[in-house]
């Protein structure tokens, strides 16, 4: 099986990590891409013993699957660099926030296969929440290879395309605003006292047990906080400063303004159609 990565950023580098760890092809079979850094060609090659090239007849002769992992903003160059090469056998599977299905029908006005997956960096670890949506030239076998590659990586929802945005906003972006608290909390360690390497196991830890709780015992993550939660206790006096201080809110706001955006990616691209 032959997966080309067209981009060979973080993301299609967190999916080569993890197929790759999950042995799901050869590494000989997977091609990447990049636009001009070639450093980080040979790192790939290097690290994880996978093919580069420039060659655009190469990379995505009898792929299997190409994954579209550039950002939403060089789409439009990348996509039509690569239209002359492609045929209706061609299964294209893009990670791209914000851009629809029917932006890529355009640009590589040709009638093939397109999947819209929304991944995360996880992907690295095993450990995504992927969610996919197909247009109706996907067959079962394709849409099968996608999800049994996507499920190698982590976890997989399919859904329709309408709800990629919210998805986008809500897990795609997700590792982000986990590791932003866990800043927080490191500088806090910092701020009480704590030794730094010691203090960031104790985070980590603590943060893979919450994970862990949430998957498996069945309990909501309301009740699961009432529980360490003790009255007059320690953690009530933390959570009252965040409750003052309005962090719920702006959550909920950061995951709208999120999803918000990828709405807007996919309005300025689908403009660039008509205009
Ligand atoms: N990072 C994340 O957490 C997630 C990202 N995504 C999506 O994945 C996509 C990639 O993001 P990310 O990996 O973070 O971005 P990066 O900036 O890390 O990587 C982008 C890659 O695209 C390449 N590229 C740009 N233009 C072209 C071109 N014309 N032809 C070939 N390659 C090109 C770049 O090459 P060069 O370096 O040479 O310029 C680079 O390898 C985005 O659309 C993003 O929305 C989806 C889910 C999560
Ligand atoms: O920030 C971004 O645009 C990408 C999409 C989802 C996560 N990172």
């Amino acid at each position: 099986m032959k997966i080309s990565f067209i981009g060979a950023g973080s993301m299609a580098e967190a999916m080569i990590a993890g197929l790759i760890e999950k042995k799901i092809c050869r590494q000989d079979s997977i091609y990447a891409t990049n636009r001009n850094d070639q450093v980080k060609m040979a790192e790939l090659e290097q690290r994880y013993g996978i093919r580069t090239t420039y060659e655009m007849e190469e990379l995505l002769r009898d792929a299997d699957m190409i994954v579209f992992a550039v950002k939403p903003k060089d789409a439009g160059e990348a996509l039509s660099k690569i239209q002359p090469y492609l045929n209706s056998n061609a299964f294209f599977v893009s990670v791209m926030a914000g851009i629809p299905i029917d932006f890529i029908e355009n640009k590589i006005k040709t009638k093939c296969a397109i999947a819209r997956a929304m991944p995360n960096t996880s992907a690295s670890v095993g450990k995504s929440a992927t969610a996919i949506s197909f247009n109706e030239l996907v067959s079962n076998r394709q849409k099968e290879l996608a999800i049994s590659i996507f499920s190698a990586i982590g976890m997989t929802a399919i859904v329709e395309e309408n709800q990629l945005d919210a998805i986008t906003g809500l897990s795609g972006s997700g590792p982000a605003y986990i590791y932003y608290i866990v800043e927080a909390m490191e500088q806090s360690a910092q701020e009480i006292g704590l030794e730094r390497e010691t203090a960031k196991q104790l985070i980590i830890q603590t943060l893979i047990g919450a994970a862990d709780m949430l998957s498996s015992s069945g309990k909501e993550a309301a009740e699961l906080r009432k529980a360490v939660t003790s009255p007059g206790g320690t953690t009530e006096a933390g959570i009252e400063v965040l409750r003052q201080k309005g962090v719920e809110e702006a959550f909920i706001e950061c995951i709208k303004a999120a999803t918000e955006q990828s709405i807007k990616l996919g309005h300025i691209h689908q403009s660039k159609l008509t205009t």
